[in-house]
């Protein structure tokens, strides 16, 4: 309390105060002295030269508008390595060790030693921040110990012109350097070598002048700069230049600049390079190689790690150790004593290891085998430090931490037990040495899916499909907590659409309907988004959410993601789909076709497809996510009034899902594929997951419903839940059979086929002639729900009605249709209220 009202007081008198390890200076007044460090007042200290500092990825410098919040102070850290000589002693590990980046935003740094942050804080936070520092319990983010805190005066014009200023790649990457002379990303120094020979070749042409960091003889950082050189060029002999990945190229640079531009978040104050490494062992596969970078990537920020194999033989030879942030060991092979020492080292040094079933231990941990758990699916209880316990199914190894381990308690956490009658150990916590070491191990396997070799039955794929998403929660807490950023890089760029047609008449008689219907510069307004027709990509329209370039030349199209021939193919309709409106990304194919679907002459069936949403719309004002990998679409139908279907619209939903089951099953060899429909408009893997969903808006014109039909659903996306595919692939492990995975354009072009042919029977004969096959497919033969409450009257699921509605038989009370309301609707638990 003293030393937060202290700082209020302080702060609003803006007056300069300090933590300080060191003996105050004459002129300032000592407020409080713990042990050898004080907190002590002195002249007003401005900092209005940030020329000379780097901004970071993390900073608020990117949104210059939230800079320093009123009430917020600015303040300096100064830190040294835990190993410099003259630090007395860094944290006292026996104490809870918080890190400088709780509680504060850093804006800027300057690499060396000392390493000096710039950052703001809330009062209390600062407050909080000195009190851990003069208790010998703050610690900064990349290791090192701080040894003074000053409050500063920031000139806001000089913090605002910085944020503008953001490192190019390569100044950010030789200011790294400065802090870890091993280089920038790889093992070792044949990466930097090439970046140092760029940068010189560079300077020749814009001219030394315009490198900060190379301009003085006398300044800190281009001495240590200097240091890194001569240590990298001393590491770059033949035999020590490591093999770097494919992926390590250049491209990292014109990345990490890419990355700047869109203010990509880093959590990486050591300014170590972004490197994550992955040890097998001596006999390691290729596809656990694959296996395991695949999970990691499907974890961490993918724009801001770079993934290699640690191999046997780069243990000991290369410079890994200063290089990286994290190690994975990911074998259960015995470590050999030279490597675990050198794994020891890299902890000792601020390093983070995560074990995944291996057989590396530290700090006392012993591990115990048990057999009778090798490979089995288990259920475990995991409590994180800061989450709620969160319970799954996952694959274990067979081993499990001994209980009361040995060594300092303090140091070892058990963060997860399995739930069963000995409640054994199996993800422990270890904290290592003085500089921030950390080890998360595990004998779970959560870089293990259900489409692992061992996973024999249908109730262990059953259990782990369902844990799937639970098994990435706890993988991003655990990488989190181990310093890395499990943030997704934003959001996708919207593209042009691109206009498609399977059909050259078709497309033909569109382009001469358009002549006719958009203004002088191809614009067809729209109140959701407004298309602008041009010939071609080379036209440059910027996308915006509201107005979408429409490219009308077929010929530079191609995607990696979607294929017309495909679609042609599978496209069998008289009308619908006709018309396809492409694009990689866009806000929702939901709002795409407005601008067209009144006029359009039927014939010309519009559809809109995307790769990726980035606002997709669930049913009652639900977010859809829309990842790579989904089939994303909206079609456009439309139905008379005085028709079969035009007089009992809600049917639509139910004939759209099941045309989407029925796009699979109808393929020869596919039929048995678990996938279902689920009253009313859900596609479902068995009765256990949603995959899919439908949304239907239509609006009445005269006596014509024109009718945007949106249906997603997960065709080739494993993460976080289960798609097509998976059932696919568990359907060849259980069958023998070979069945090939299936695209997301096949699959929307036979729905829409399918669908057409349904509308037809169903304009035709009704809902007799559509239902039985719709039973066929649907969940709830013969399932009980409870009406109104959960301790409401049972009654049986029986079928749907004339209208679409869900028909139950309650005993004594016969059979009566119920309907989907919103909030008092809720299939998932078994609840649904009668419709009066
Ligand atoms: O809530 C549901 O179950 C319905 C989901 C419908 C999602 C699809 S994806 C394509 C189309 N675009 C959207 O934004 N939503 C629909």
């Amino acid at each position: 309390a003293l030393v937060r009202s202290t700082v209020r007081r302080l702060h609003r008198s803006r007056c300069s105060f300090t933590f300080c390890a060191r003996q105050p200076q004459p002129e300032e007044r000592v407020c409080l002295r713990i042990g050898g460090k004080v907190f002590c007042t002195g002249e007003t200290q401005f900092l209005d030269d940030l020329n000379r500092w780097s901004a970071l990825l993390v900073s608020p410098l990117a949104r210059p508008e939230k800079l320093l919040p009123a009430e917020h102070i600015a303040f300096v850290t100064e830190s040294l390595s835990a190993r410099t000589e003259n630090l007395q002693r860094g944290p006292d590990s026996s104490k809870e060790i918080v890190k400088v980046s709780d509680f504060c935003s850093p804006l800027a740094y300057k690499p060396g030693e000392p390493f000096k942050l710039i950052a703001e804080a809330s009062v209390d936070n600062f407050s909080s921040l000195g009190i851990a520092f003069l208790e010998d319990r703050l610690q900064m983010d990349n290791g090192m110990v701080p040894h003074r805190i000053v409050s500063v005066h920031l000139e806001e014009s000089a913090l605002k012109e910085l944020a503008q200023e953001a490192p190019s790649a390569k100044e950010k990457s030789a200011a790294m350097d400065a802090v870890t002379p091993a280089g920038k990303s790889g093992l070792g120094r044949g990466e930097e070598e090439k970046s140092k020979l760029e940068e010189e070749k560079e300077e020749e042409e814009t001219g030394a002048g315009e490198h900060h960091h190379l301009h003085l003889s006398s300044c800190h950082e281009c001495l240590q700069l200097e240091n890194s050189t001569i240590e990298s060029v001393k590491f770059a002999s033949a035999e020590n230049i490591p093999e770097l990945p494919d992926d390590c190229s250049s491209r990292a640079g014109e990345k990490e600049e890419e990355d700047l531009q869109k203010g990509v978040k880093r959590i990486n104050l050591a300014g170590k390079p972004p490197n994550i490494l992955i040890y097998l062992g001596p006999e390691a596969a290729q596809a656990r190689f694959e296996q395991v970078k695949s999970v990691l990537r499907e974890c961490v920020d993918a724009e801001s790690y770079t993934i290699y194999q640690l191999h046997q033989e780069q243990v000991l030879r290369d410079p890994w150790v200063d290089n990286s942030l994290l190690l994975v060991i990911a074998t259960e092979e015995p470590i050999p004593e030279g490597s675990h020492e050198q794994f020891m080292t890299f902890l000792s040094k601020g390093g983070k290891i995560l074990g995944f079933s291996s057989s590396f231990t530290l700090g006392g941990v012993k591990i115990k085998h048990k057999n009778k758990l090798r490979k089995a699916v288990q259920e475990l209880v995991v409590s994180t430090k800061d989450s709620p316990e969160v319970k799954l199914n996952l694959l274990v190894s067979g081993c499990v931490f001994e209980e009361g381990m040995k060594g300092d308690g303090s140091r070892v956490k058990v963060w997860s037990r399995l739930n069963n009658a000995d409640k054994d150990p199996v993800i422990v916590h270890v904290a290592h040495g003085s500089s921030g070491g950390e080890a998360i191990l595990s004998q779970a396997h959560l870089e293990l899916d259900s489409s692992s070799v061992d996973v024999q039955t249908e109730e262990d794929f059953n259990l782990l499909k369902m844990s799937n998403s639970k098994r990435f929660e706890v993988l991003k807490e655990i990488l989190t907590c181990l310093g890395l950023s499990c943030e997704s890089s934003g959001i996708p760029v919207l593209t042009p659409i691109y206009l498609l047609s399977p059909d050259e008449e078709i497309h033909l008689a569109f382009l001469k309907w358009l002549e006719g219907n958009v203004d002088a510069e191809g614009l067809r307004a729209s109140s959701k988004v407004s298309l602008k027709f041009i010939s071609s990509c080379e036209s440059r329209v910027e996308v915006t959410p509201s107005l979408v370039p429409v490219v009308t030349e077929m010929g530079s199209f191609s995607s990696q993601h979607f294929s017309l021939e495909t679609y042609q193919q599978h496209l069998q309709t008289k009308k619908l789909g006709k018309i396809l409106l492409f694009t990689e990304v866009t806000t929702t194919t939901m709002n795409l076709l407005d601008g067209l679907m009144f006029e359009l002459p039927e014939e010309m069936g519009l559809i809109a497809v995307a790769v990726r949403q980035t606002q997709g719309k669930g049913r009652g004002g639900n977010v859809w996510l829309s990842p790579v990998g989904c089939a994303l679409s909206t079609l456009h139908i439309s139905i008379p009034l005085h028709s079969n279907l035009g007089q009992r619209i809600p049917f639509i939903q139910h004939l759209v899902s099941l045309a989407v089951v029925e796009a699979v099953r109808s393929i020869p060899g596919y039929e048995d594929i678990e996938l279902r429909v689920k009253w009313p408009n859900d596609i479902y893997y068995s009765d256990l997951m949603k995959l899919g969903g439908v949304l239907v808006n239509s609006t009445l014109i005269e006596t014509t419903f024109h009718i945007l039909i949106g249906f997603g659903f997960n065709v080739n996306n494993s993460n976080p839940t289960i798609c097509i595919n998976d059932l696919i692939a568990q359907f060849n492990r259980e069958e023998g059979t070979e069945l090939k995975p299936l695209s997301a354009d096949c699959l929307i072009a036979r729905t829409v086929t399918v669908l057409e042919r349904l509308i037809e029977v169903f304009q035709e004969k009704g809902p007799n002639g559509v239902l039985p096959q719709y039973y066929k497919y649907w969940v709830h033969s013969g399932k009980q729900v409870r009406l109104h409450s959960e301790d409401g009257p049972v009654a049986w699921i029986v079928g749907i009605d004339d209208y679409g509605y869900l028909q139950v038989h309650q005993e004594g009370k016969g059979v009566e249709s119920v309907h989907p309301d919103g909030n008092s609707f809720d299939m998932l638990r078994n609840l649904i209220v009668p419709k009066h």
